[in-house]
């Protein structure tokens, strides 16, 4: 399955999960050596499936290489609770890759863990318009370099979780989400936000993926996924299991 659509997007798939990390780290490293121009700014997403890549980008030879006094990471989403908690994706990040790297601590900007979740999606938007350097989005500019993105079964991605409000947003660039079907209070990018990026790549592995990558790349309305779009380019990203069968 490979083949470039406009909305959809084009697919890579590669024969097994080694290998998507491998190609990721590699075109992250490219993303990141050529944009000289300012600083370059990712969002990266949570759950199990980009563990290996956090893992090989914090190792040998890509912990070198990597520019990361230039490099500034978000979260597209996470789940409201303290940093140090097992589910985490704040803390996945750290023990996996910001602890084990040369990135200055102010170039890692977590979602907040206090107040209300309310309060903490008010500050982490507050925290990427200053990033941004502007209130409103402006055609061509990109808040990200790269929007690294997962999906769960159920057609999520971030915490844009089927049927939930949040999906209606189209002005706040952060928001907060409470999925009747997976646990925590979350606090996720919002469309628009997401809209704004360079890049968007989909990272999808395992068999149990295939079934939701068909829906989501056929437009499927119940999938969250099926709305995410890009001022530049979307890519998914596969391993042979999740890709589905032409
Ligand atoms: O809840 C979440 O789920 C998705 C998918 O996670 P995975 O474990 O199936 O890879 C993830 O992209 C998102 O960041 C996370 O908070």
């Amino acid at each position: 399955m490979t083949g470039q659509n406009t909305r959809t997007g084009s697919v890579a798939v590669f024969a097994n999960r080694d290998e998507v990390s491998r190609h990721l780290a590699d075109w992250l490293l490219k993303q990141a050596l050529e944009k000289t121009d300012g600083p370059f700014s990712m969002a990266l997403s949570g759950g199990s499936t980009p563990q290996g890549l956090y893992g090989l980008m914090a190792s040998e030879p890509y912990a070198s290489r990597f520019p990361w006094a230039r490099m500034q990471f978000f979260l597209g989403d996470d789940r409201f609770l303290p940093h140090d908690h097992q589910d985490s994706n704040s803390g996945m990040l750290q023990r996996l890759l910001f602890s084990r790297v040369p990135v200055p601590a102010e170039n890692v900007h977590l979602i907040p863990a206090t107040g209300t979740a309310e309060d903490a999606a008010r500050t982490y938007e507050a925290e990427l318009k200053r990033f941004y350097g502007a209130d409103t989005f402006q055609p061509g500019k990109p808040l990200f370099d790269v929007n690294l993105l997962g999906l769960g079964a159920d057609g999520h991605t971030a915490s844009l979780f089927p049927g939930q409000p949040v999906l209606k947003e189209r002005t706040a660039w952060v928001s907060t989400c409470v999925p009747p079907v997976a646990p925590y209070t979350r606090l996720t990018l919002t469309y628009p936000a997401i809209h704004a990026s360079r890049h968007v790549v989909f990272l999808v592995e395992g068999e149990s993926k295939r079934d939701v990558v068909a829906k989501v790349r056929a437009q499927d309305p119940a999938c969250p996924a099926s709305g995410i779009t890009a001022m530049g380019d979307l890519t998914w990203v596969l391993d042979r299991a999740a890709a589905p069968e032409d």
